[in-house]
């Protein structure tokens, strides 16, 4: 479970999150969005221990983070997973080699062991046997999946994406939805999703969160935020479908 307790971030004085109070649960998948700018980015950063806040606490799994040593964080940070926006891959590094990283760097598990869990982890993101490309022969969808399993490598309990479809064609950004969704199903994690894509977060989310002006301004299920009356809400949603309904018509 993630709780975040009046929360306060400032940068350089200016005041990007005020006040956030947010509890997200064992295995949901919680969906950040808000316009550019409006801090979903820090709000990842704060849970993955990256950020202190300037007021407030953050717990994750129990533990108070915001206040612990580097050390404290690693530790902390093994029961996390990271989808970043841009992949970031090792570059020299083969995908097999890329998606063991975190089992080498972090456990004791024998190379057999690595190996057997690289595979099931690879075939669970549907790039089996590709153990051996390098990233740079892989399109940007499948960087994602590589990204993905790496994530997932060591069974942690959470697991965070920043904006996890950006930059891809429909097809496959539908395709890394379902894997969100089925990544929560087979490792019980927790999730937290920044994303743009309202296409994406209707279907994945079990909460939407929109942050705007620093707060949380509506959080629900997707049918709720769908309905919210609030203003802002709408005209974001209504702004931002625009671009999910062309998803869906270029995919037809
Ligand atoms: N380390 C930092 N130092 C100073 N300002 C920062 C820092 N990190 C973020 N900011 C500022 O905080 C604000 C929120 O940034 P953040 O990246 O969290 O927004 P975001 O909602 O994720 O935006 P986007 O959707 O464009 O990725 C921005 O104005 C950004 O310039």
């Amino acid at each position: 479970m993630i709780k975040l307790i009046n929360v306060n971030m400032n940068f350089r004085g200016k005041e990007i999150l005020k006040d956030i109070s947010l509890t997200i649960e064992q295995g949901e998948i919680m969906v950040i969005i808000g316009p550019s700018g409006s801090g979903k980015s820090t709000l990842l950063r704060l849970i993955i221990g990256l950020l202190q806040p300037t007021a407030g606490e953050v717990w994750v799994n129990g533990r108070e983070i915001s206040h612990m040593n580097e050390d404290e964080l690693n530790k902390i940070r093994l029961e996390m997973g990271m989808v970043f926006q841009y992949s970031a891959l090792f570059d020299s590094m083969s995908v097999g080699e890329n998606v063991a990283f975190g089992l080498r760097q972090h456990t004791a598990m024998p190379e057999e062991e690595i190996a057997r869990t690289v595979r099931r982890k690879l075939r669970m993101v549907g790039l089996r046997g590709q153990e051996n490309a390098m990233p740079n022969e892989l399109s940007g969808g499948m960087k994602k999946r590589v990204s993905l399993a790496r994530a997932i490598a060591i069974n942690p309990h959470i697991v965070l994406y920043d904006e996890p479809t950006a930059g891809l064609d429909p097809i496959m950004s539908n395709t890394i939805d379902r894997l969100i969704v089925s990544t929560r199903r087979m490792i019980d994690a927790t999730s937290v999703v920044v994303t743009h894509d309202m296409a994406s977060a209707f279907s994945i989310a079990d909460r939407i969160a929109m942050i705007y002006g620093g707060g949380i301004v509506e959080i629900g299920t997707p049918a709720m935020i769908k309905q919210s009356e609030n203003p802002i809400v709408a005209k974001f949603i209504r702004g931002a479908t625009g671009i999910a309904e062309n998803r869906g018509r270029s995919r037809a």
